[in-house]
């Protein structure tokens, strides 16, 4: 069994990867903007649970994945600081699992989204008429 005070370590260990990747990944801040975005524009439109829980688990597996590329970019970079072909394949190939799940968060984005910008604007041209 994992005594408390280990758990409380691991968690502490675990945060500061979320801060590290905050605070030195470029693309981190790129997916937290979009995040505030999103999640301010949901609270708007009132968007249903069910289109809730798709966002907030699109938006966890966009992060997740963006630390889990942190993570592999350094232990590329603690094992070779020359250019490796497979040092290269290794970095493309977990950038492109970024790309993946990226791209189909917008296609998820703006079909959640599109339907209530749709309604929001064509109410407020027929409010101007
Ligand atoms: N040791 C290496 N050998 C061969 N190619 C590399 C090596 N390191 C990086 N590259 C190539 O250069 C690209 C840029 O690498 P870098 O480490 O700067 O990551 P990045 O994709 O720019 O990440 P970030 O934008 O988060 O800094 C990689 O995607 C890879 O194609």
């Amino acid at each position: 069994m994992m005594s408390w005070k280990r758990l409380i370590a691991s968690m502490s260990y675990a945060l500061n990867g979320i801060r590290l990747a905050v605070r030195h990944e470029r693309h981190m801040r790129v997916h937290l903007t979009a995040t505030s975005v999103v999640v301010v524009a949901a609270t708007v439109f009132r968007i249903s649970k069910m289109e809730w829980l798709i966002l907030l688990l699109t938006i966890g597996a966009v992060i997740s994945l963006e630390i889990v590329n942190s993570a592999i970019e350094r232990t590329v970079d603690l094992v070779t600081d020359e250019y490796r072909p497979l040092a290269k394949e290794a970095k493309d190939l977990a950038a492109g699992a970024v790309l993946v799940f990226a791209m189909l968060s917008v296609v998820i984005g703006i079909s959640i989204f599109f339907p209530y910008m749709y309604v929001f604007f064509k109410n407020s041209l027929h409010f101007h008429k």
